[in-house]
Formats: structure tokens, C-alpha cells, sequence
């Protein structure tokens, strides 16, 4: 392997300072560095990877023995070695029956009735057969969950806001009061329905989230509110242990990561905004990504190609950030959860084996919709000192004809954004735009020095047809197999995520100091801030 992360090194130093324009002199690189699978096109033609480096980078992918760690990730092998599970958030879109074995059981007839189980409720809440407890339509519901148990459903609902017919949906996270205070005080407990998601059920947010909403819905709903509860885990004990009746209770299995889970139980949130039939096109095009990327050739294979660029910009061009940049307004929180998807499958240092990794792995990942994005940080994309891989998403067509005109804008500035990017602008045009607006002599020069672009700068685009939700289905577990195929090549177990763990034993420690206990042990600025943190009143 070592040798073909030579040759990828070798590649780039020999191609200096080449320019990402000039490999378009090759008028077939727009068909051979994109890719299209079912309608969705990832363009990764504006990148400096030239055909030898996609060699290479598929070799690589070879080498690391992609197509069988995919397939038996598939399988349901235990592939998430150091928790000793499997792997299987792809067997919750599946649309095939052939049993799928986990510790010698089918695990498909399970996995389908609690769908089944999920739309009957969704149905029922929805057409108000299963009503509050003073018999009225839920107008509300509240998600109580953190992480993978919100980000994906808060994500999920609020891109597929033109397919709402039922209740209006609102995630409750963070632990600070003020998430539940100002939440709360918008909504009428007595049409309030209440889904406390966790997959572990012990989650301190969510737990004290849950305990603070509960309150809530007894002072207006009476002592028993159990017709306003449900909750999505895999600790069914403990659900019963709130007192959530087990009939509304909707379980998966541990082989499903939080942050994979939004496609069983812990979408429930997205069934019920948009229905049982949208829920099903958002797992079909899930499928459908899944069964792409376990057929098509490496360098026609969307999550390959991108988990590519992402190989190259971080380890072979250095790169430490990239900028997940949606042309779409309805994927504002698209950032937010690939920030956890990635960061928190691929931030690790140790390998497979234990050892040490010896090349960087995940970048911070980071962005905003576009154009807002444009107004606000893109000065440091086109002349900040840091290169920033970018990676636009637009749809060829929005949802509201009579706002056409919205959308030409959108396409065009989110084009002109990536070809800005790549192009720049020269010493000698600035210097025609300085002397156009009156610059002469060595003012010239400043001003040309200010208006110069080094351009040069890569993006990838993923271009689809309207964001439906089997387009949702499709970008999502996209970008679940690109993580999976970056961290196969670095050698990482990209299902586990101990690196939170410390924090929250510390936060145990800390809370009885907080509440005014002895800081003995801590060290001084952890001493000298609980000093300061002291509640005065
Ligand atoms: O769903 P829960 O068990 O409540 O977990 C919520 C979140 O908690 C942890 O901090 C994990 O790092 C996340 O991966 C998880 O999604």
C-alpha cells in the first residue's frame, strides 16, 4: 500500500503548479471524472486529480480490500470490531427478503414489523385515530433526542418540508433549559405527542430533556400522560421504566449506529411529517445509492469517487477542512449532520489493529447553504491563505414553479461559485479592473494586488433533479458510504466513537463541584472557572 501512497505523492509533486483549468484540455475529463447513479450526478471534474491519480486512488481502494470489507458490511459480519457488532443500517432500506443473517438469525421479520408497527401509528396519529388524551388531533410533536437520535430526523424533516401533511415536528437536544424553555412555551401540551429517541436510553440530556417535558404535559394533560408518549430505543427495559407503554415503544438493534439510525425507529419523526409512502421513496433511494455502490465500477461509483477526492485533498494535498456547501436552503441542517456522520465515524488515530495511524484521517467538516455562505465566509474560500475543497449540492429544479426565477439564481451563483474557484482572476485582468476604475501607477498595482484571485481552488458538485425524498435517500447514504470507504483506506473502524466517552465521565465529576462541592484534585483554571460558574442567585 505504502508504494501506492508513494506514487500518489510522486503524482502530485510532479503536477507543480499545475492548474485545474488546463486538465479540461482533455475534452473528455467532464464524462471521465463524473459519475451518475439513478439521476444523481457527482461532478469531481474540478479537482487536480488526473487520470493517474484516479488510478492510484482506485488501487488504493483495491489495496485496502474495499469490495469485501463493502460486502461484508452487507453480510451483517461484525465489522465494528472494537464494540464486537455488526454493521446493518443498510438492511433498515433494504427491499429484499432474502434472510440476512446476525448470530444465526434472520433478522429481516423483526426489522419489518416494527415498520409495520411504525406506519400504523404514523397513520394513526396522522389521521388523529390515535388522539391526545382529551381525544383531539395531535397538532404537535416533540423529538427528545441528541446526536444521531435528532440530528438525522431534525436534518431529514426539515429537507423534505414540502411533503408535510401531518403534525408539525420540533427537536428538543441540548441540555441547556433553554432549549426546552423556549420550545415549550410555543406549544399546547394537550396536542403534544412525545418521542423520546435514544438508542442507549440513558443519554443525560435526553433523560433530563424527557424528565423536564414530562412535567410539562402533567401540569396541563393531568397525572397520566402516557397517550402523549413514545419512545425509539434499543433498551426496551428501560422505556418501560418511564412508563412509555410498551405498544408505543419502537426498538432496533445494537447493529445500528446512532448516527446511521435515521432510516428504522428513530425516523419516526420524518414519518409522521411526511407520511408512510414518503418515507418509503426516501428509503428506496437509499437503496438504490446502496445497491450503486455495491455494483458499479470504483471510478463510476459515486461514494468511491467522492471518498476519493477526500483521500486526495486531506492526505495527498494537505488540506485540513472541507466545506459541505448545500445550494439548497432545505438542507441547512445537511452541515450539521455530516459534521457528526463524519467527524464522528472517521476523527480517530488508531487503526483497525491498534496501532497508530500514520497518516491524517478525517478533516473538519463544516458549511452553510449557499448563498447565504457566499455573504459571510467565501472571501477566505477564493483568497484566504488555507485552501478549502468544496462541495456544492443543487437541485436542477425547486419545488415551487411561481419562484422559478429563485431557483435560476440559485443554479447560477452556485456554478459561478466553483468556477470562480477554480479560475481566479489575474494579476494582469485585476490590473484592468484597477485602471478601469482610475487607478494609475503604483495604486495600480495595490488595488490589482487586492482584486487578484489565486484560483486553482478544487470542488466537487452533486447534481440532482428536485430534492425529493428518494433524492434525500440517495445524498445521505451517499455520503454514509463515502465515510466508510475513506475510513476502509485509512485502516479505521469508522462505527465506534470512544473519543466521546471521556468528556462525560468528567461532566460526572464535575456536576457535585458545580452544585458546590469540594474542586479538590482539579487543576487550577478548572478550579478558578467553577469559582467564577458559582451561582450568585
Ligand atoms: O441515542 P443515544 O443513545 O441517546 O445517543 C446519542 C448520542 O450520544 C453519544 O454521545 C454518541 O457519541 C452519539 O453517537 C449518539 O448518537
Amino acid at each position: 500500500m505504502s508504494e501506492i501512497w508513494d506514487a500518489l505523492a510522486r503524482n502530485h509533486k510532479a503536477a507543480g503548479t499545475r492548474k485545474i483549468v488546463d486538465l479540461f484540455e482533455d475534452e473528455d475529463r467532464f464524462a471521465r471524472f463524473s459519475a451518475e447513479a439513478d439521476g444523481m450526478l457527482l461532478d469531481a471534474s474540478k479537482t487536480n486529480i488526473d487520470a493517474e491519480a484516479l488510478d492510484l486512488l482506485t488501487a488504493l481502494a483495491e489495496d485496502a480490500d474495499l469490495a469485501a470489507k463493502r460486502d461484508a458490511m452487507f453480510a451483517g459480519d461484525k465489522i465494528n470490531t472494537t464494540e464486537g457488532r455488526a454493521v446493518l443500517h443498510t438492511a433498515l432500506r433494504a427491499q429484499e427478503e432474502t434472510p440476512l443473517l446476525v448470530d444465526g438469525q434472520d433478522v429481516r421479520p423483526e426489522m419489518a414489523a416494527t415498520l409495520a408497527r411504525m406506519r400504523n401509528f404514523a397513520d394513526g396519529i396522522r389521521s388523529g385515530t390515535i388522539a391526545a388524551a382529551n381525544g383531539a388531533r395531535f397538532t404537535d410533536v416533540i423529538n427528545i433526542g441528541i446526536g444521531g437520535s435528532d440530528l438525522g430526523p431534525a436534518m431529514a424533516t426539515r429537507a423534505l418540508a414540502p411533503y408535510h401533511d401531518g403534525p408539525r415536528c420540533h427537536f428538543l437536544s441540548n441540555v441547556d433549559g433553554a432549549d426546552a424553555q423556549d420550545l415549550l412555551k410555543k406549544l399546547d401540551a394537550k396536542t403534544t405527542l412525545v418521542i423520546v429517541a435514544s438508542k442507549t436510553f440513558t443519554t443525560i440530556e435526553t433523560m433530563t430533556n424527557a424528565a423536564t417535558v414530562f412535567d410539562w404535559l402533567r401540569a396541563e394533560v393531568g397525572e397520566d400522560i402516557t397517550a402523549h408518549l413514545a419512545a425509539v430505543s434499543t433498551a426496551q427495559d428501560k422505556t418501560a421504566a418511564m412508563g412509555i407503554d410498551p405498544e408505543r415503544v419502537f426498538g432496533f438493534a445494537d447493529w445500528v449506529g446512532g448516527r446511521y439510525s435515521l432510516w428504522g425507529p428513530v425516523g419516526l419523526p420524518i414519518m409522521l411529517a411526511v407520511g408512510p409512502e414518503d418515507f418509503d421513496a426516501f428509503l428506496a433511494g437509499a437503496a438504490a445509492m446502496d445497491g450503486h455502490f455495491q455494483s458499479a465500477p470504483l471510478e463510476q461509483n459515486l461514494p468511491a469517487l467522492l471518498a476519493f477526492t477526500g483521500i486526495w485533498h486531506r492526505n495527498i494535498c494537505g488540506y485540513a477542512t472541507r466545506a459541505v456547501l448545500p445550494y439548497d436552503q432545505r438542507l441547512a441542517r445537511l452541515p450539521a449532520y455530516l459534521q457528526q456522520l463524519d467527524m464522528e465515524s472517521n476523527g480517530k488515530a488508531t487503526r483497525q489493529d491498534g496501532s497508530a495511524v500514520t497518516r491524517e484521517t478525517g478533516p473538519v467538516v463544516w458549511g452553510e447553504p449557499g448563498t447565504n455562505g457566499q455573504h459571510a465566509f467565501y472571501q477566505l474560500l477564493h483568497q484566504g491563505t488555507d485552501v478549502v475543497p468544496t462541495e456544492f449540492l443543487i437541485a436542477a429544479e425547486g419545488h415551487a414553479a411561481e419562484l422559478a426565477h429563485h431557483h435560476d439564481l440559485l443554479k447560477a451563483n452556485c456554478l459561478a461559485q466553483s468556477e470562480a474557484l477554480m479560475l481566479g482572476r489575474s494579476f494582469e485582468a485585476a490590473m484592468q479592473i484597477a485602471a478601469a476604475q482610475g487607478y494609475e501607477g503604483d495604486e495600480q498595482k495595490r488595488q490589482a494586488a487586492h482584486r487578484t484571485f489565486p484560483g486553482n481552488r478544487p470542488s466537487v458538485t452533486l447534481a440532482y433533479p428536485k430534492l425529493t425524498p428518494f433524492v434525500l435517500g440517495q445524498i445521505i447514504a451517499l455520503y454514509e458510504h463515502r465515510v466508510f470507504v475513506e475510513g476502509v483506506i485509512w485502516g479505521i473502524n469508522s462505527f465506534d466513537q470512544w473519543g466521546v466517552e471521556l468528556g462525560k465521565e468528567l461532566s460526572n465529576t464535575l456536576l457535585p463541584m458545580v452544585q458546590g462541592g469540594e474542586s479538590d484534585g482539579k487543576d487550577a483554571s478548572t478550579r478558578g472557572l467553577l469559582r467564577k460558574l458559582a451561582a450568585t442567585g
